[in-house]
């Protein structure tokens, strides 16, 4: 293998160390989800705001009610009733689920165990103790104390927390803008007729369903026909457009191959080219300011390949996420022979227990990515795999097991 080619950790390594955090933005909690916030953020309030019972039932004093035995009814207090009220010694008043307790009580009974005579209350729970069903008002959390710090990841969870915490905006890395150029003068849609040369174009679709996976909305889909210049004026556009450029094709050595002087016409440094790797050997990383560029060799198993394995963690990095596939090992179901040199990425099924590598591993094949549900990794230095040894799989995002 030639000395420019480099290891996929040398790889993986130079995308980290070339990747920006993107700048945070205030957001709605509307649209958070899934981003991670760049500042603590602190309540607006206690959370309860006010003393709160949790039942429906009778607000009291306990140690009122301890000294008399009974009580007697006094008003109402629904939830969102606002107007305060004050407990009078030897009254109870009756509540609902989330309303204010007046001052004076400190316990609620469920109506469940009482009885009611006229406008007496006589409680009958054996096991009522001073403070029950009531929440304190700043019990979960203090007006002004941080409620989640830097670096939380927005969650369902998270998202309504923050929510009940009084907080309408946040302040969160975004995800990054992608524009896809595509590059190939044989490429036709689906959907229109083939003329002889023409192959359907799949890069896109395939991109497309995975960025948006990856929580990506702001995608741009480009073409380029195959030349220099056209291919030239098409990045500069994109790169005005967005904070990453995914080429798809044009990144080998043939003379249609313009990737990487176009790149370079627009002042893209090159960080690396080619990876000692199966598929996406001539995998392309380049970088100008904050904007990044990945030249993605154009077999359609090979985008995909290079996509999960080095584009989905740089556009996690990026929005200050862990977003690469999760690794697992695994033995492999049979063994296998592969060339020495390279690491290889085979299409899998992981079963839960063992992996095995499906058939049609070729790069310009998807038929086999489109039953996997992992990635084997077989490394460089290895020619072959026994039967049971142990190996990683990256699983694919779809699977969850
Ligand atoms: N002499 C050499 N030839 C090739 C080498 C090499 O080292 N020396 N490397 C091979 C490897 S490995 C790969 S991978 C490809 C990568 O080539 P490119 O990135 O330049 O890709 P293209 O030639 O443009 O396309 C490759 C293949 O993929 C099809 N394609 C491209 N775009 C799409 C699309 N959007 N949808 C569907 N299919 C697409 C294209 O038609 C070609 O069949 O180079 C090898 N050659
Ligand atoms: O390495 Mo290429 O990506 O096999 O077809």
């Amino acid at each position: 293998m030639p000395s420019e080619f480099i290891s996929v950790q040398e790889a993986r390594d130079l995308i980290e160390a070339h990747i920006q955090l993107l700048s945070p933005v205030n957001v709605s909690l509307m649209d958070a989800g899934g981003l991670v916030i760049a500042e603590d953020v602190f309540a607006k309030t206690d959370v309860p705001p006010f003393n709160q019972s949790s039942m429906d039932g009778y607000a009291i004093n306990y140690n009122g009610w301890q000294a008399t035995g009974e009580l007697t009814i006094y008003g109402e207090v629904a939830a969102g009733s606002t107007s305060g009220t004050y407990l009078q010694a030897h009254t109870a008043a009756r509540i609902f689920t989330g309303a204010a307790v007046p001052d004076g009580a400190d316990t609620v009974v469920m109506q469940e165990k009482v009885r009611v005579d006229g406008n007496k209350l006589l409680i009958e729970d054996e096991s009522l103790v001073q403070g029950l069903n009531f929440r304190a008002k700043g019990s979960e959390i203090k007006s002004g104390a941080i409620a989640l710090e830097k670096g939380s990841l927005m969650t369902p969870a998270s998202i309504g927390y923050l929510a009940g915490v009084g907080i309408e905006n946040i302040s969160a890395y975004p995800r990054p803008s992608v524009a896809v150029i595509l590059t190939g003068d044989e490429l036709q849609a689906p959907g229109k007729s083939l003329v002889h040369g023409q192959v359907y174009e799949s890069n896109s679709f395939a991109l497309n369903a995975a960025l948006k996976q990856a929580g990506v909305s702001q995608i741009k889909f480009y073409s380029s026909a195959d030349t220099l210049a056209a291919l030239t004026g098409v990045i500069r556009e994109a790169l005005d457009q967005a904070d990453v450029v995914l080429l798809t094709g044009g990144v080998s050595v043939g003379d249609y191959d313009f990737v990487i002087r176009a790149a370079s016409a627009n002042d893209v440094e090159q960080i690396f080219h080619k990876i000692r790797q199966k598929p996406g050997k001539p995998l392309f990383f380049g970088k100008k300011g904050q904007k990044v560029v990945f030249g993605l060799p154009g077999n359609p198993a090979s985008v995909l390949s290079c996509y999960y394995e080095y584009v989905l963690p740089a556009l996690g990095q990026m929005s200050s996420r862990k977003t690469a596939l999760e690794s697992r090992t695994a033995p492999l179901k049979t063994s296998l022979k592969k060339p020495a040199g390279l690491t290889q990425f085979l299409k899998g099924y992981y079963d839960g227990i063992s992996a095995s590598d499906l058939k049609a591993q070729e790069s310009f094949r998807l038929s086999s990515f489109a039953k996997a549900n992992c990635l084997i990794r077989l490394e460089e230095g290895r020619a072959e795999y026994s039967e049971n040894e142990l190996v990683e799989i990256h699983l694919l995002p779809e699977y969850y097991g």
